[in-house]
């Protein structure tokens, strides 16, 4: 089966600092990827790699078998929507699309001209005058209509308001499931991911904090209370997340290889935004690394 993202300690580095390092990542083919992390993660810098707009310092990457800047063969297969959705301002709508089927081989007219239409953009509007939300769903449909097996989008409804970016991945979804579409989606926005991904990479201070199937992400993880405790005391295979104590009382939120019978815990099931701010969270004090790679 062909992977759609395989990267091995891949890194690019700014002068001495690493904007991206040591990130091992593999991800299946068909998925809908939620790139998730804070301002200056790094997530822009692998969705660039990723899209053969940057070279890496450091590592390997594959993105659907070939190598990123591999060729115009490789460069049909990814669109591309960057950050802030960008448009020629001073074009119409119709002018992007008339570039659309210039710049690509595999464009699909009909597929632009029904999608414009559905979203209610008119052909003739300059883009300089686009609401962001309309932005945003010009640039999607340009994506689409190039007909790539991924679709890469940083951080696309950022500065977007709440309906329209509803609308926005309700019509990516959509997209997704006619064209069999991979996605690749970055956003700071974990209801975003939530609403769309069935698979999270959670990127901070430039690493990979945790990657896996969205599922079995929250079937692993629980959130433990009980009597105070020392998590060092743990057993094998149980590995903390993040640690709070009162004075009497111990909560956990962790990752467990195996169901936990311990009567001393109260158990209780974790939500995905409790699960992506715990890994945001600073590590662990439990003297363990806080790092969850789940392949
Ligand atoms: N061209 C560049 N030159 C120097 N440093 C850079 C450059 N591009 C990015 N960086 C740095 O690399 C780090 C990662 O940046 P990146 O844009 O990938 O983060 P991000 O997670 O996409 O952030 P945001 O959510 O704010 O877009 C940051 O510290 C940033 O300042």
């Amino acid at each position: 089966m062909t992977t759609l993202l395989r990267t091995r300690e891949l890194g690019k580095r700014y002068r001495r600092r690493w904007a991206l390092r040591d990130c091992t990542l593999d991800i299946p083919a068909g998925r809908i990827v939620g790139l998730v992390g804070p301002n200056g993660a790094g997530k822009s810098t692998l969705l660039n790699i990723a899209a053969g707009q940057l070279a890496p310092s450091a590592g390997s990457i594959e993105v659907l078998g070939g190598h990123p800047a591999s060729g115009p063969a490789q460069l049909a297969k990814v669109g591309f929507v960057a950050q802030d959705t960008p448009a020629y301002a001073a074009l119409t709508v119709a002018d992007h699309l008339r570039l659309g089927a210039r710049l690509n081989p595999r464009w699909d007219a009909a597929a632009a001209r029904n999608r414009i239409e559905r979203v209610g953009l008119d052909p003739a509007q300059r883009t300089g005058t686009l609401s962001g939300g309309q932005r945003a769903q010009l640039a999607l449909t340009l994506g689409v209509a190039k007909r790539p097996e991924l679709l890469i989008l940083d951080e696309p409804v950022a500065a977007v308001d709440p309906l329209a970016r509803r609308e926005f991945l309700q019509g990516l979804m959509e997209a997704a499931a006619e064209y069999e579409l991979s996605v690749l989606l970055s956003s700071h926005l974990v209801t975003d991911v939530e609403r769309v991904c069935d698979y999270l990479v959670v990127l901070v201070d430039s690493h990979v904090r945790v990657a896996g199937d969205v599922d079995e992400l929250l079937s692993s993880h629980h959130r433990l209370t009980g009597p105070r405790r020392d998590p060092g005391t743990l057993p094998a295979g149980q590995h903390v997340v993040s640690v709070s104590h009162t004075e009497r009382q111990t909560t956990l939120l962790l990752r467990a290889e195996s169901p936990i019978h311990d009567p001393a815990w109260t158990v209780s099931r974790v939500g995905l935004e409790d699960l992506v701010l715990a890994y945001l969270s600073p590590p662990t004090a439990a003297g363990r690394p806080a790092l969850e790679v789940l392949r």
